[in-house]
């Protein structure tokens, strides 16, 4: 936790707009005198009908009617700055919300990040802190009236006839019993229904991003009947919950309509006045009061939705400002060259088994070191250890003898690049994505490092060039071209360390050889640790290490481990059968075509 707003992470919707109590206090407040002036304006009425009413309307008349003028004046102007005091709240509280989220990010490991993938990241910085905002800027006035007119109109009707005030009263306990009614086992209901919402919405993601492989296989008609089934059973699961509570639902908000509470009220003291025990100005309180008094009720319901919404939010946004930040050390070491040394390296993700046990390997400066091993054997993780995306459990990653811990994180990137499959742009410029490995290079060497990534002659047939926007429509970039961007950033930074992840598989074999011929430019002279699939990698490499279940279990050049007969070259032996095969339908398909 790092931003001062929040001295530990907030745990609930009341923990997280702390920081902006007071202005939600003065809003609340700010309503609620505009309720109070609001009843005591209706409260003015009655008497300057009495006076109307009278022979020889007397000159307080006129006090009355300056009251009631005065009253709303005051009841307009309360109200509106309160909603201007609480729109004012929401968006500082937006503000604090993003930038301690925002420096927490920054902070965190950056595996944590990928692990929460950057979707649920972002629809926590965005959609949950915008939820807030709403609650905050939309809602809490209604606190200071929900609670102010329901209190205040029922003092005022039992101070001018306590037998009528009884009767308005009776109408309201009925209303909440059906309330009550509609929203039993509500919670189980909800959780129903939400699970069958997540699970449409699970069936519509597989259904769109599956769509190329389903449609490989059939015309899209049985994943669309899994779809239509996820749809049955919550329109199903709506139907059940509507039946059960429609009826005492509409019957309770009907109650708390002002027209049954003005009827009965009616009723009863058109019954008083006549026996001569209630006068029309005292009625009329009660038929002024009324209708406010039922409207009060309503935002108490709709309240409580929206503080469970928004205190979902709010504990989503308290998660991410408690995930522990990547310790920073306090005296700071720099190396001096480019050597890496893994000492008894043992890492897991969870407590299951651990991904990396008890790994030591030595890269010398500007060696070329290929990881290779079965899938889930532990490249990935062993790659991404070094520029400390996460933290080792046990042993330790050393730079020229110097721990990575024991680095500044600005140091360390600016000794480690990484090249993974998972590219990433930001929504700016080309030039600006390039310039993110080094924000004052001139335009020269941004387009000489495009030039050496192989991206400046794609980059010059975009609409605007350099200045196009990555990922605008119109402009959507092959995995290639993204790959190549991130390359070009990464020639830019000429960082002495390269981590690279090479890609499984290219679309085709053109885009295969300029990223070949990126990452050559890229990694020339470096000390380079890549996970590989490529044959000429794997061949060409100083050192081969050979991962299988999260041990190093070899370690040599192509040749020795050929010969050495392991799990090496029998993963060698197996790449060779699948090129073989890929030759095969590679010559097939050119067959067919010709
Ligand atoms: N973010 C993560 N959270 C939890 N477990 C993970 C995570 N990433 C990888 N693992 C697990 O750690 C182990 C090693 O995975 P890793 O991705 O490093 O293997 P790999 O050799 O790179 O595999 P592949 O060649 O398939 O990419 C696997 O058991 C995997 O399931």
């Amino acid at each position: 936790m790092s931003h001062q707003a929040y001295t530990k992470p907030p745990t609930g919707i009341w923990d997280i707009i702390a920081p902006v109590k007071g202005r939600i206090a003065g809003a609340i407040a700010l309503s609620a005198l505009s309720s109070i002036a609001g009843i005591g304006a209706l409260l003015a009425i009655p008497p300057i009908a009495a006076a109307l009413l009278s022979e020889s309307p007397p000159a307080q008349i006129w006090q009355w009617i300056a009251i009631a003028l005065g009253m709303v004046a005051i009841a307009f102007t309360a109200r509106v700055f309160a909603f201007h005091v609480s729109h004012i709240a929401a968006f500082k509280l937006e503000v604090i919300l993003r930038t301690a989220l925002t420096e927490h990010l920054a902070q965190v490991p950056l595996g944590y990040i990928i692990t929460t993938g950057s979707g649920a990241i972002k629809k926590i910085v965005q959609d949950d802190v915008k939820s807030l905002h709403a609650f905050v800027a939309d809602s809490t006035p209604l606190f200071g009236q929900a609670y102010t007119i329901p209190v205040l109109s029922l003092i005022a009707m039992f101070v001018a006839d306590w037998r009528l005030g009884l009767v308005t009263l009776a109408v309201l306990p009925v209303g909440m019993i059906f309330i009550r009614l509609a929203l039993r086992d509500y919670a189980e209901q909800r959780d129903a229904y939400d699970r069958a919402n997540e699970q449409i919405n699970s069936v519509i993601i597989e259904f769109v991003q599956g769509m190329q492989v389903v449609r490989t296989f059939d015309d899209g008609s049985s994943s669309f009947a899994r779809f239509q089934n996820s749809l049955d059973a919550f329109t199903q699961k709506l139907r059940e919950w509507n039946e059960k509570t429609q009826t005492s639902g509409r019957l309770g908000t009907l109650l708390f309509e002002p027209l049954p509470t003005l009827l009965v009220v009616s009723a009863v003291g058109a019954w008083f006045m006549m026996q001569g025990t209630l006068s029309f100005p005292r009625l009329l309180v009660f038929l002024l009061l009324a209708p406010r008094l039922c409207g009060a009720f309503k935002p108490i319901f709709t309240l409580s939705y929206f503080i469970n919404q928004a205190n979902a939010g709010a504990l989503r946004i308290g998660a991410v400002l408690a995930e522990p930040a990547l310790p920073q050390s306090e005296h700071p070491q720099q190396p001096a060259n480019a050597s890496i040394a893994l000492h008894n390296v043992t890492f897991a993700y969870s407590d299951e088994r651990p991904a990396l046990q008890d790994v030591s390997l030595d890269l010398p400066a500007g060696t070329v070191t290929a990881l290779v091993g079965p899938s889930g054997a532990g490249k990935t993780t062993l790659a991404r250890l070094i520029p400390r995306f996460w933290d080792v459990d046990n042993g330790s990653i050393e730079i020229d003898g110097v721990d990575v811990r024991q680095m500044s994180s600005d140091t360390l990137m600016s000794w480690v690049s990484f090249v993974f499959q998972d590219t990433f742009l930001l929504h700016d410029t080309i030039r600006n994505n390039i310039k993110l490995g080094r924000p004052n290079a001139t335009d020269e060497e941004v387009v000489a490092a495009a030039s050496s990534a192989q991206a400046h002659e794609f980059i010059l047939t975009l609409p605007n060039g350099y200045d196009t926007i990555a990922g605008e429509r119109g402009t959507r970039l092959s995995g290639g071209q993204r790959q190549r961007i991130t390359i070009a950033r990464a020639i830019l930074q000429d960082n002495p360390i390269v981590v690279l992840d090479e890609a499984t598989a290219f679309a085709d074999p053109e885009n295969e050889a300029l990223i070949q011929k990126a990452i050559a430019s890229l990694t020339q002279g470096k000390t380079l640790i890549v996970v590989a699939h490529r044959l000429a990698t794997i061949m060409s490499a100083d050192q081969i290490a050979v991962l299988d279940q999260g041990r190093l279990v070899e370690l040599g050049k192509h040749d020795e481990l050929l010969a050495n007969g392991g799990v090496y070259a029998r993963l060698w032996l197996r790449h060779q059968q699948a090129q073989n095969w890929e030759l095969k339908v590679r010559s097939q398909t050119l067959s067919v075509k010709f």
